[in-house]
Order: C-alpha cells, then sequence, then structure tokens
C-alpha cells in the first residue's frame, strides 16, 4: 500500500506513523511524498497560492483518485468536511492532544507577559481568542514549519507563539511549553487527530478501518457536524472540543468575532447514544445564540482571503 502524503516534516511523520502501525496491523506499506504546489511555492505567502490550505488536502485527494497512491494521511483538521465523490474519511488514530499552547522565549505564560508583546499567530481563531482573553497583548501573522516560528521567536520577531502541542508531540520536541485550558482556549475542531483518507470500500479502505479509535472518531465526528452546521469554513475564529468520558460526551464550541470583542459559546453534556443528533441540537443552539450572525459577519470581513492557515 502506497501511504499518500506532502512533503512537510510533520505530514512525512504522520505517514510513517501510519505505515508503522499497518505493518503492525499485517498490512505492507510505504509512504509516497507528494509535492504540493505549496511544498513548491515555499516562499509566496499561503493565501496568494490558489485554493489556500484545503488546496494541499486536494491535491493529494487527486493523487488518490487516479490512483497514484492508496491511502492519504492528513490533519484532521485540515480536511474540509465535504469529501470529494468516491473518497471517505476510513480511520482516525487516537487523538494525541487537543490543545494549543503558547512558547516563550524564557518560559513566560501568557499571562506574564507585558503590555504589547507580540504573539505570532496565523490561526484567526488563536488571535480572536488572545484579543479576548489578553487584550493587553498583540498578534502577528506567522508562517513556515514549526522549526521556523522557533527560530522566529529565537530571534525577537514575536514574544510568544501559539501552536498545536500534537505537532510538538509529533515531531518529538520536547520544549517547555504553556498548555492552555481547551475551556478558554477551545481548539480548532479535530485538533490533533491523525486521519486516513481512502477511496470506498477498497482494500486499502478495509486496511485503514483496522487502526480507526473509535472515541476519537465519535468525538471527532461530534466537532465535524458543529463546525459543518456554522458553515464557516476553516478562516472564521471557531473552535469545538468534545471529550469522552464514559458514555458521555463534554462539548464546548465556541464563535469569536475576529477582535475578540463579541464571543459566543456554548457548553454541554450529551450521550454518546445518537451523538449525531444531540451534536446538532448543540451546533443549532450555537447558532441561534448568535453563532451563526458571527460567523456570516467574519466570513463577510475575510471575504478574498483564503484559508490561509486553518484555525
Ligand atoms: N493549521 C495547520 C495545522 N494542521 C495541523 C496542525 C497540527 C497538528 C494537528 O492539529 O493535528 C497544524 C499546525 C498548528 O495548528 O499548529
Amino acid at each position: 500500500m502506497r501511504v499518500g502524503t506532502r512533503g512537510s516534516k510533520l505530514a512525512m511523520a504522520q505517514a510513517e506513523k501510519v505505515c508503522r502501525l499497518l505493518k503492525e496491523a499485517g498490512v505492507d506499506a510505504e509512504p509516497a511524498t507528494i509535492k504540493t504546489s505549496g511544498d513548491i511555492q515555499v516562499d509566496r505567502p499561503l493565501h496568494a497560492i490558489k485554493g489556500g490550505f484545503g488546496a494541499f488536502v486536494r491535491e493529494i485527494d487527486d493523487h488518490l483518485i487516479k490512483g497514484d497512491i492508496d491511502l492519504a494521511v492528513h490533519s484532521l483538521k485540515d480536511v474540509p468536511t465535504k469529501r470529494p465523490e468516491g473518497l471517505v474519511l476510513a480511520a482516525v488514530l487516537p487523538r494525541e492532544s487537543a490543545l494549543d499552547v503558547v512558547i516563550t522565549r524564557d518560559g513566560r505564560k501568557l499571562s506574564e507577559l507585558g503590555e504589547g508583546s507580540i504573539v505570532g499567530t496565523s490561526s484567526t481563531r488563536r488571535s480572536a481568542q488572545i484579543k479576548r482573553h489578553y487584550p493587553h497583548l498583540l498578534t502577528k501573522n506567522i508562517r513556515g514549519n514549526v522549526d521556523t516560528r522557533l527560530r522566529k521567536l529565537n530571534e525577537g520577531e514575536y514574544d510568544a507563539i501559539m501552536l498545536a502541542e500534537a505537532g510538538l508531540i509529533r515531531l518529538d520536541m520536547s520544549i517547555p511549553v504553556e498548555r492552555l485550558d481547551p475551556y478558554t482556549f477551545v481548539p480548532s475542531a479535530n485538533q490533533g487527530v491523525i486521519a486516513i483518507v481512502t477511496k470506498k470500500d477498497t482494500d486499502a479502505f478495509f486496511a485503514a478501518r483496522k487502526l480507526n479509535h473509535m472515541e476519537t472518531w465519535i468525538e471527532t465526528q461530534v466537532e465535524r457536524i458543529i463546525i459543518s452546521r456554522l458553515e464557516g469554513g476553516c478562516v472564521v475564529p471557531m473552535g469545538a472540543y468534545a471529550c469522552m468520558v464514559g458514555d458521555e460526551l463534554d462539548v464546548i464550541c465556541e464563535v469569536l468575532s475576529l477582535d475578540g470583542s463579541q464571543q459566543v459559546r456554548v457548553r454541554d453534556t450529551i450521550p454518546v447514544e445518537g451523538y449525531e443528533e444531540h451534536a446538532a441540537r448543540i451546533a443549532e443552539r450555537l447558532s441561534l445564540a448568535g453563532g451563526k450572525a458571527l460567523v456570516d459577519a467574519a466570513k463577510k470581513e475575510l471575504r478574498g482571503v483564503t484559508d490561509e492557515q486553518c484555525n
């Protein structure tokens, strides 16, 4: 089985992990790196690349459809909820960490940074959350892989950077971080989860299925139902996090205005049984409480901006 992925260090680490797990399950698998337009045009800002971030996933999907590869490995949060005809989400691996973390040069926490300190992030969700919870801080776009971001932090261009803890874990980087409370800084839907996409009902599909982690599947489906109902896409400041405890799910979701001045959130516990309908109802509550209006306002303001970086 050829396991296709982008050429970034993180993507390759994810594909290697899937290959290792497939082999342990008795399936012969090897990684196949695909250079996407984003990897080729590294010197251009991401928003200048046609299609933005979702384009990477679509390019890999095209190779899957053509049959160049048998399985595609992605970060689930980058995989749009609408899938091309014939392709399916076959499996998700156990969630490593849904949390966002903050890294500073001297180990200070976000709350210890002085007035006007600059936090690097390209996610509209993260910058809206920082503006809301720490209005004295500034946010500034940052691009590049984790190594590049750390270098920019160390060179003093930023006082802090905020990113997904899962990326650091997958790259085996043990650096001191501040782990942010997910009920304050609600993570992006599906953050910290590796996904395997295949053609429907193929040998590759059934092979991938063996790796599926049911608890993570249910949590991430709840999150996907919520974000797809709000139709925010990848760039709107929105978070959704579901955590399964026994036969219940603790769910929190929120939408913010781009400047963080407005925030609508819903938190509730729902039963695992019938989770699809319960998740849809939570989405409806978020929408009616003003979430939909915030999504539409943010989309309008962001018109023309493609998914520069998924939330
Ligand atoms: N938006 C890009 C992206 N897609 C997946 C991850 C991290 C790994 C994950 O969440 O699975 C990242 C980087 C980040 O948000 O810091």
